[in-house]
C-alpha cells in the first residue's frame, strides 16, 4: 500500500517546507485543494521540480471542464488529478482523455456520492486509475461519522482505491486490511509537531 501526503496548506513556501520533511516517508505528494486555489498551477510545478521523483497529485476536485482542468494540471506537472464522483460522466472521461495525452491518470474522489461502490464501479469503466474513499473534514465532523462505512465501501467496491478522510497512526492498519492501493494523511501529518517523525510513523504501520 503506498501512502500519500495530502498538503492542506495555503502557500507554496509551506508546502515546500512539508514535503521536504515527509518526502523520504511518502510516495505521494498531494497538493490539496485550497493550495491550488490559493497559489495556482504554479504550485504543482514548484512541488514536481522539487521533488521529481514523487508522484505529485494535484487535489483540483473538478466538477465541470474536466479535459481542460485536467490537462492544464498535467502541463503543470501533475501526476494525477481528482475528478468528483458526482461529475457527470463526460466530464470524467474529459479528464481520462487529457491524462491519455499526457500519460497521466486521474482519481475519482466519492467525497458526498451516497452509493460509492456503485459509482466506483462505474467511473473505473470510463477510465479512471483508481477511486477515493473519502470522507470530507465537514463530513467527518458531522454526528454520527464513523471510518469504517469508508472501509466497507472500499471493500465492497471490487476496485482499486484509496482511503482519505481521517487517517492516522491508529487507522492505518484497518485501511491495509481492507485492501486500499493507497492511504492518504492529512492532518495526522501536517498538525504533527515532528512532520518527518509523523511520516515515518505512518511508513511503519504499513507491513
Ligand atoms: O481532501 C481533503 C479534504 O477535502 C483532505 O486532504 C483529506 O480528506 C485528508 O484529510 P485528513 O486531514 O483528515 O487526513
Amino acid at each position: 500500500m503506498k501512502l500519500q501526503f495530502a498538503m492542506d496548506t495555503l502557500t507554496t513556501e509551506a508546502a515546500l517546507d512539508l514535503a521536504a520533511a515527509a518526502a523520504p516517508h511518502v510516495d505521494i505528494l498531494e497538493l490539496g485543494t485550497p493550495l491550488i486555489k490559493s497559489e495556482g498551477l504554479s504550485a504543482i510545478t514548484a512541488i514536481k521540480k522539487a521533488h521529481p521523483d514523487k508522484i505529485v497529485f494535484a487535489d483540483l476536485k473538478t466538477m465541470d471542464a474536466g479535459e481542460l482542468e485536467a490537462d492544464i494540471a498535467f502541463g503543470a506537472g501533475a501526476d494525477l488529478v481528482t475528478v468528483l464522483g458526482s461529475a457527470g460522466d463526460s466530464t470524467i472521461v474529459g479528464a481520462v482523455t487529457a491524462a491519455k495525452k499526457h500519460g497521466k491518470g486521474v482519481v475519482v474522489d466519492l467525497i458526498g456520492v451516497a452509493d460509492k461502490p456503485a459509482r466506483a464501479k462505474e467511473v473505473i469503466a470510463l477510465g479512471a486509475e483508481f477511486v477515493e474513499m473519502h470522507a470530507g473534514l465537514d463530513e467527518q465532523a458531522e454526528e454520527g461519522f464513523t471510518f469504517a462505512t469508508l472501509l466497507r465501501d472500499g471493500e465492497a467496491s471490487g476496485v482499486p482505491f484509496s482511503v482519505a478522510g481521517g487517517v492516522n497512526a491508529s487507522s492505518i492498519a484497518d485501511v491495509q486490511k481492507a485492501g486500499a492501493q493507497v492511504a492518504v494523511a492529512g492532518s495526522a501529518i501536517y498538525s504533527a509537531p515532528d512532520v518527518g517523525a509523523a511520516a515515518a510513523e505512518l511508513r511503519a504501520a504499513i507491513v
